[in-house]
């Protein structure tokens, strides 16, 4: 009863947006799209909430055929699409009133599903939707998606511009929708993000690159990873990039992570290469990889 994809495919013209994506995604689960810009995570929402016609392939939401019963569909999910979707001279109110009349509810209806969500905004209900700030937008928006109690909630990158502390709070509630029965499917291109999901779907050129539990997802990472830092940051990665037996370097806020291609790696032998790039403040230490290495190292096979 949650969400089935099964062989989906959509092109735009020659642009392939989803290649043969098949999934499911439990009732009850927060699942995760995770992938850059372009990688088909739109197209996918649209097809799953009827917006859109896939080419080939079927999919189920809520139990409901895309397809056939479109309609029902409509009835069961709330979207809340990557740009806003609220009436930008509307007032925060009457947004909400908008959405909950043309789903035949009311506010006070289904007043304890948003309450959490709406009050953070309700002192500010008279000011236009327009003039909110990113984090009071993205809770309006959430309310609205989630005015008629759908079984099923589809959130496009909703922290997207958000600030951090926001998108903290923006999680916390998701969690707090989770327990109250309804299946979330949220994309995001945040990796750090990943780790709050049940279960994520790493997604590039229109294709699933693999699909488990966040931390199953970063077990798998084939390779001894190494922080490796220097005086001169740009010099380093150059250096790096260079070196033959490099096999992948990818800056990583202060440090740059580094995995090389021998079995038998040692640092001390990268310590004299890049002492001889005239590098200095070397330090090499190994790390843990992270939802990002593994994803990079994916994308590259
Ligand atoms: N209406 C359209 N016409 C032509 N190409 C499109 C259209 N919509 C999307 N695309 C292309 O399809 C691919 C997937 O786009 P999609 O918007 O689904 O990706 P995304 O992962 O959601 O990325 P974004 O965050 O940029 O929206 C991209 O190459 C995009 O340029």
């Amino acid at each position: 009863m949650g969400i089935s994809v099964k062989n989906i495919s959509k092109s735009y013209g020659k642009v392939k947006a989803l290649e043969d994506i098949s999934f499911t995604i439990n009732h009850g689960e927060l699942f995760g799209l995770i992938g850059p810009d372009g990688a088909g995570k739109t197209t996918l929402f649209r097809i799953l909430t009827t917006l859109l016609i896939a080419d080939e392939g079927e999919a189920s939401v809520a139990g409901y055929d895309v397809f056939k019963e479109y309609k029902s569909i409509r009835n069961h999910v709330g979207y809340m699409p990557g740009r806003f979707s609220l009436y930008q001279d509307l007032s925060v109110e009457e947004n909400l009133n908008f959405f909950a009349t043309i789903f035949g509810t009311t506010i006070e209806e289904n007043y304890d599903l948003i309450k959490d969500i709406y009050v953070q905004i309700e002192p500010f209900k008279d000011r236009r939707a327009g003039k909110l700030s990113g984090g009071m937008k993205q809770k309006l928006a959430l309310s609205c998606a989630l005015i008629h109690k759908p079984k099923v909630l589809f959130l496009d990158e909703p922290t997207t511009g958000v600030d951090p502390v926001s998108r903290k709070e923006f999680w916390d509630m998701l969690k707090r929708l989770q327990q109250k029965n309804i299946t979330i499917l949220v994309s995001t291109p945040y990796m750090d993000e990943a780790a709050l999901c049940d279960r994520i779907a790493l997604m590039q050129d229109g294709k699933i690159l693999e699909i488990d539990v966040p931390g199953a997802i970063v077990e798998q990472y084939p390779k001894a990873i190494y922080n490796v830092g220097a005086n001169n940051m740009y010099g380093l990665i150059e250096s790096l990039n260079a070196y033959e037996h490099r096999h992948s370097v990818f800056p990583f806020g202060e440090f740059v992570h580094y995995t090389d291609n021998r079995p038998d790696f040692d640092p001390a032998s990268l310590r004299r290469y890049l002492e001889r790039q005239h590098l200095s403040e070397i330090h090499i230490e190994k790390t843990q990889p992270t939802i990002e290495d593994t994803f990079m190292e994916l994308a590259r096979q």
